[in-house]
């Protein structure tokens, strides 16, 4: 599966030139893509400026020594580059799997190009079966924990590594939502959006316009849209 990764991550790498301010995406397949950009900036000079999702990733590309800037400092985003948790047919998704989902599409929404990066078990017929990651504020998340439940959406707030209610980078709290498969993404992510108290939601419906696929025989398939 790594190899798979690391294909995908130098892959989209290639599509990054000389003065472009770069999103740097979150999770163990972006990390692949930010490894492999850290290497041109050290090795080839590379000429850009990052701008990441996560404090993980900031912390990943300033050990590298990409050149960061805050994303109110740029005056737009050239291309972002990221993973996803589930990629639909017509190229829908979700993400949130690492908690940067915030982060990562406010990042996604101010770049003119983006791309994912995934191995083949992500792309699936419909969507769901990885559990769906909404952000919430702290203030009242129990209610909307039980709106959730009434809802039939299995409900569970995500846990850090010690038991505790994991806190993200934007200091909100994760409730996770097993749904198994979602038949309208379009009409759950309305509601997800209207919902007060929530923050924002994993599904990145038709955002991303290519994603480049590690297939098993370590082929790389590009899907356009
Ligand atoms: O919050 C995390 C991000 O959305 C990741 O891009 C997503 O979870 C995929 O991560 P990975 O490449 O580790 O499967």
């Amino acid at each position: 599966m790594n190899n798979l990764k690391k294909l995908v991550g130098i892959e989209a790498a290639k599509f990054v030139k000389d003065g472009m301010v770069v999103g740097l995406g979150t999770g163990s397949t972006a990390a692949f893509f930010v490894a492999e950009l850290g290497r041109r900036v050290a090795e080839e000079n590379l000429q850009i400026v990052g701008v990441t999702t996560s404090s993980v990733t900031q912390a990943q590309a300033r050990e590298l020594g990409i050149p960061l800037k805050d994303i109110d400092e740029v005056a737009a985003i050239d291309l972002t580059v990221d993973g996803a948790d589930e990629v639909d047919l017509d190229l829908n998704g979700i993400k949130g799997g690492g908690a940067a989902l915030l982060m990562e599409k406010i990042v996604a929404t101010y770049s003119k190009d983006y791309i994912w990066i995934a191995d083949d078990s992500k792309m699936v017929e419909h969507l769901g079966a990885f559990p769906l990651p909404v952000e919430v504020v702290k203030f009242g998340c129990e209610q909307l924990f039980r709106l959730f439940d009434k809802l039939g959406f299995n409900p569970s707030f995500r846990l850090n590594d010690a038991g505790e209610r994991l806190v993200t980078d934007m200091g909100n709290h994760i409730i996770d939502l097993y749904l198994e498969k979602i038949e309208e993404p379009a009409r759950l992510a309305k509601l997800l959006d209207e919902t007060v108290g929530v923050v924002e939601h994993g599904l990145f419906n038709d955002m991303v316009k290519t994603v480049i696929v590690g297939r098993s025989d370590n082929g790389v398939k590009i899907i356009t849209k």
